[in-house]
């Protein structure tokens, strides 16, 4: 098949997935778009815009087939992006055909992983859609959808074991707007791009806490040094860590007022409790369900990540931030 006239379908309804397909339609001249909700499909057929998520944004709608109908999608896409909260995978696809997906490329937006498995989406799709790891792809930052929406200069990594389809997929994303780098480390960046939405938090509530900028300069550097450590034991692969999909990423995501992951921190850091939180937010903190299963897959791999641990303890344990994070002040250097 001619490169460029593969199709892509786009799965989600909220900001990122909104993002992507506004970059997609740059360049594109179709773009299929699943997302749950039929008024929000109605509200765009007839407004351009998303209901619920990034409405400033004005949509090419001559170039977007978007509906509700996941089986339509999926069949008439050869590329399918998912961009749902990690959260839903499993529910999204329970009683999906799943031989509709033979022979079609999947990538992974998701920053998350899948809780009912402890499964990163590579795995999940590998596993549940019978397709080779060649053909899965990831498209990682450091990039807020927030910040696609106002055209601010952004950089997209795009990952693939198959270095054909991770240029292809390069070419789709690049924009006046966005630029794209391509890399074929799958799991390090899909796990990196995962830890970084935990240690947001760590920062978020650090910040809540009234720990200052010089204390979050080592909370950082830490984190890297513990992202590395990690992605090395269960991905061990030649890599640098301080490339934009690893330390460009957590450092947006950590600093940048637009994160959900850093707001979550900075409001149990100010006392709020986790339910309330996610109450007030409104949106997804994909760090909440991923530290829970960071933790669980490494009791396979015993790294050492007391971030990580200081994290778990306060949602998960109800242990105080107070006196989870003063302890954690005498385990980083
Ligand atoms: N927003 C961003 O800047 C970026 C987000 N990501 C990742 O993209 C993924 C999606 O995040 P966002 O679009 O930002 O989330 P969001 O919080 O903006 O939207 C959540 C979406 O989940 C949907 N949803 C809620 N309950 C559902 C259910 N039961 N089944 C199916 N869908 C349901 C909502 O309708 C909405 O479409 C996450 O893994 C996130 O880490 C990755 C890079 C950037
Ligand atoms: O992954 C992201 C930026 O690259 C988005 O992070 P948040 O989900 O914390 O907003």
């Amino acid at each position: 098949m001619d490169k460029s006239k593969k199709i892509i379908g786009v799965i989600g309804g909220g900001s990122w997935a909104t993002a992507l397909v506004k970059i997609l339609t740059e360049n594109v001249e179709k773009v299929y778009w699943w997302m749950r909700n039929e008024e929000a499909v109605e509200h765009i057929s007839k407004y351009k815009r998303n209901l619920k998520y990034l409405q400033g944004v004005e949509l090419k709608t001559e170039k977007i087939n978007v509906s509700t109908d996941l089986e339509s999608v999926v069949t008439s896409s050869d590329i399918i992006i998912l961009a749902t909260p990690s959260a839903f995978l499993t529910s999204l696809f329970q009683d999906f055909p799943i031989a509709l997906f033979e022979g079609k490329i999947v990538f992974s937006a998701v920053k998350g992983i899948i809780p009912e498995y402890h499964a990163i989406p590579a795995r999940f799709i590998h596993k549940t859609f019978n397709t080779p790891y060649d053909d899965i792809g990831i498209i990682s930052g450091p990039c807020h959808a927030e910040e696609v929406a106002l055209e601010r200069l952004s950089y997209l990594t795009i990952v693939c074991q198959d270095e054909d389809i991770a240029d292809e997929m390069a070419d789709k994303f690049r924009t006046r707007f966005i630029k794209t780098t391509t890399s074929d480390d799958l799991f390090g960046t899909e796990l990196s791009a995962i830890l970084k939405n935990v240690y947001a938090i760590a920062s978020g509530i650090c910040a809540g806490l009234g720990y200052g900028d010089n204390f979050q300069a080592v909370l950082i550097s830490n984190a890297i040094q513990e992202i590395e450590n990690f992605i090395d034991e269960v991905s061990p692969i030649h890599r640098d860590v301080k490339s934009s999909a690893y330390l460009g990423d957590l450092l947006v995501t950590a600093y940048s007022k637009f994160s959900r992951n850093r707001t979550f921190g900075f409001m149990i850091g100010k006392g709020y409790s986790v339910k309330i939180a996610q109450m007030e937010m409104d949106m997804i903190a994909e760090g909440y369900y991923a530290v829970k299963s960071v933790m669980e897959i490494n009791k396979k791999f015993n790294v050492e990540m007391p971030i990580v641990e200081a994290v778990y303890n306060i949602i998960y344990e109800r242990i105080s931030p107070v006196i989870e994070m003063k302890i954690l002040t005498d385990r980083l250097s």
